[in-house]
């Protein structure tokens, strides 16, 4: 049995590496035995899973009931998500962390923040100190306003490697084969190349990154500026707004996103404006069509009730303005980011989505580029 950081070290320490044996290398299968185990059981555990499943790697998804592990494991569907989409037959679920933990090279999460933590716990024991772990989460978590890294490190051991993944990637559309690009961001990049390799085929492209804090900032804001291209949408308002909401919106990720050490590049690429432009304008985002719900009018809590799925960016809101009035300094910090701390307020029934479109259209006169002084 090789191990993989043998492996890797063989590998990049080569004198003869050149860009043309990386391309093969990207190509080919990696040259150690790998089970993969997937948490989380919803839309997006299963398409990460249907990935590795489909390039042929052992992979097992932990799901929390036993009807739904034996329909993924018979029919090869779920009843519940995706109804109609055929998971490939290789793919086994369990409801037994044992059965999938203990000998998975790498684990990937996929649960919703908010509840990360305390399925971590409840898992923690069955995983072996230095499994890497690739999160696919995108939020902050409400009571800590930590995100994703922060919870990982946390609940499961600051030394083991971390990996994230994130940019414009709907679920179903992974599961249907469609053309999806995205980035995985971790401190070593050895391990972002690794899963890069293993995940990525004919149409699911995955780029590199080291900037963990750039590619997390995007997932969580993007949520929310969804949330009110939702209501801009069920407000019927035109092209014009939703053009200009979308921008200022990535306006606000940038200027988060640098204020915490995020690179530039990172909230213009996949995980920021990519992933943004995808939730913003796509038919499938759960949390665009929460906004537009709000935008035509129903309730916070006719909506929870009557939705099965998750839309991260209601949680992530108040996080996210609780997380900037603690990270960042300065006067006024709601003109700084007033569709965030906008969107805060009509989740909190502070303002209506109306409301909140009037506030944002008169506040006071300022440049456009931050940047400039
Ligand atoms: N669905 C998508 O297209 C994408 C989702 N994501 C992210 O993936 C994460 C998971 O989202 P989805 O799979 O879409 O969620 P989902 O809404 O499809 O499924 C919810 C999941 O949460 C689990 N769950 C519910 N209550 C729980 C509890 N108390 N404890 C533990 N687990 C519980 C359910 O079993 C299910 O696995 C989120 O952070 C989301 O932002 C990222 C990219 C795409
Ligand atoms: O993150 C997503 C696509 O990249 C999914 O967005 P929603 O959670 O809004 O459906």
């Amino acid at each position: 049995f090789v191990q993989r950081s043998d492996l890797i070290s063989t590998r990049f320490s080569s004198t003869a590496f050149t860009r043309s044996s990386l391309q093969m290398q990207a190509n080919s299968p990696p040259p150690y035995p790998v089970r993969i185990a997937v948490m989380g059981g919803g839309n997006f555990g299963l398409a990460l899973s249907s990935i590795s499943a489909r390039k042929g790697f052992p992979t097992t998804i932990l799901v929390r009931e036993q009807e739904i592990a034996d329909s993924i494991n018979t029919n090869h569907t779920h009843p519940r998500y995706m109804r109609d989409v055929k998971f490939p037959p290789t793919l086994r679920a369990t409801t037994n962390p044992q059965d999938c933990l203990p000998d998975a090279t790498y684990i990937v999460h996929a649960v919703p923040v908010q509840y990360s933590r305390k399925f971590l716990n409840s898992v923690k024991d069955y995983i072996p100190p230095g499994t890497p772990v690739l999160s696919g989460s995108k939020g902050i978590e409400t009571s800590s306003l930590g995100f994703m890294a922060d919870i990982l490190k946390e609940t499961l051991g600051e030394e083991r490697p971390y990996a994230f993944l994130s940019g414009p990637s709907f679920a179903r559309e992974i599961c249907e084969g469609v053309a999806t690009a995205v980035v995985i961001a971790s401190e070593d990049l050895l391990l972002a190349r690794d899963l890069a390799t293993l995940l990525s085929d004919g149409n699911f492209r995955v780029f590199t990154s080291r900037d963990v804090i750039g590619v997390e900032i995007g997932g969580a804001v993007k949520n929310v500026i969804a949330l009110a291209a939702g209501m801009c949408e069920g407000l019927g308002l035109g092209t014009n707004a939703m053009s200009g909401l979308v921008t200022r919106g990535c306006g606000e990720m940038r200027r988060l996103g640098l204020t915490l050490g995020a690179r530039p590049s990172t909230i213009a690429g996949l995980s920021g404006v990519g992933d943004t432009f995808g939730t913003c304008f796509g038919p499938l985002s759960r949390n665009r069509q929460f906004g537009y719900r709000l935008g035509k009018g129903e309730t916070m809590e006719e909506i929870l009730a009557s939705s099965s799925e998750v839309a991260e960016g209601v949680d992530t809101s108040i996080a996210l303005v609780n997380f900037i009035k603690q990270n960042c300094k300065g006067y006024r910090l709601d003109l700084k980011y007033p569709i965030l701390f906008g969107v805060a307020d009509i989740l909190q029934g502070k303002l209506t989505p109306l409301d909140g479109l009037k506030g944002i259209m008169n506040m006071p006169f300022l440049m456009e580029n931050f940047d400039e002084r």
